[in-house]
């Protein structure tokens, strides 16, 4: 285990994030509070998760003194289009048939936020999807329901296992938290 000189507060909802998190070696508590997802629409889209990230994070900052808050934002970008989660099961399917045969980007900011301060940081990976079936899009809705996910999949699920030919960049970028950069940036607050 990691001993850190301040708590570790991981404001996120996310499964992946917390088990990608304690999976690196940390310890932290969950601390969720609710924030404004939206974003200007002239935003370009590989800013978008970066300024939510942030949005995240703003929420925290009279409470961040002593403390090291942690946040993450995932978006899909396919075809120019800044893909969340889908709203339903028609909506997945339109996503998932808009990046089937075709490469997307995937983009993870983390916001780590101390004593009133923060930084950002955006990684990106690129993904290419094999041309998918109608009935494997289907089949992949119906059974795994990625109504949570950014780009209605999970690279760590069926289709991602199934469909996704090549990868460019961080598995775990994909998957929602940036590991390899969250644990650079944690560093400096090893306790030695
Ligand atoms: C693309 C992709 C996304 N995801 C998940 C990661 C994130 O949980 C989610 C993207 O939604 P986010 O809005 O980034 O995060 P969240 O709402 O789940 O959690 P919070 O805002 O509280 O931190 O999609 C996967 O699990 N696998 C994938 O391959």
């Amino acid at each position: 285990m990691i001993n850190l000189r301040k708590p570790l507060i991981l404001a996120s909802n996310s499964p992946r994030r917390k088990q990608l998190l304690t999976d690196s070696g940390f310890a932290f508590t969950i601390d969720v509070k609710p924030t404004d997802e939206s974003f200007p629409a002239d935003l370009p889209a590989k800013d978008v998760a970066a300024y939510i990230c942030e949005q995240k994070a703003a929420v925290f900052v009279d409470d961040s003194m002593g403390k090291i808050i942690l946040t993450a934002d995932t978006v899909v970008i396919a075809e120019n289009r800044i893909l969340g989660k889908p709203a339903d099961a028609a909506e997945a399917f339109e996503m998932l048939r808009l990046m089937s045969g075709k490469t997307h980007d995937v983009v993870t900011a983390v916001t780590i936020l101390t004593d009133g301060q923060m930084e950002t940081i955006s990684d990106t990976a690129t993904v290419y999807f094999r041309e998918l079936a109608d009935s494997e899009i289907s089949y992949y809705i119906e059974q795994c329901k990625p109504f949570d996910k950014a780009g209605a999949y999970g690279v760590q699920e069926w289709i991602g296992m199934t469909g996704i030919e090549r990868i460019e960049g961080s598995f775990y970028t994909i998957m929602g938290l940036p590991v390899h950069i969250v644990y650079q940036k944690l560093k400096p607050f090893f306790r030695d």
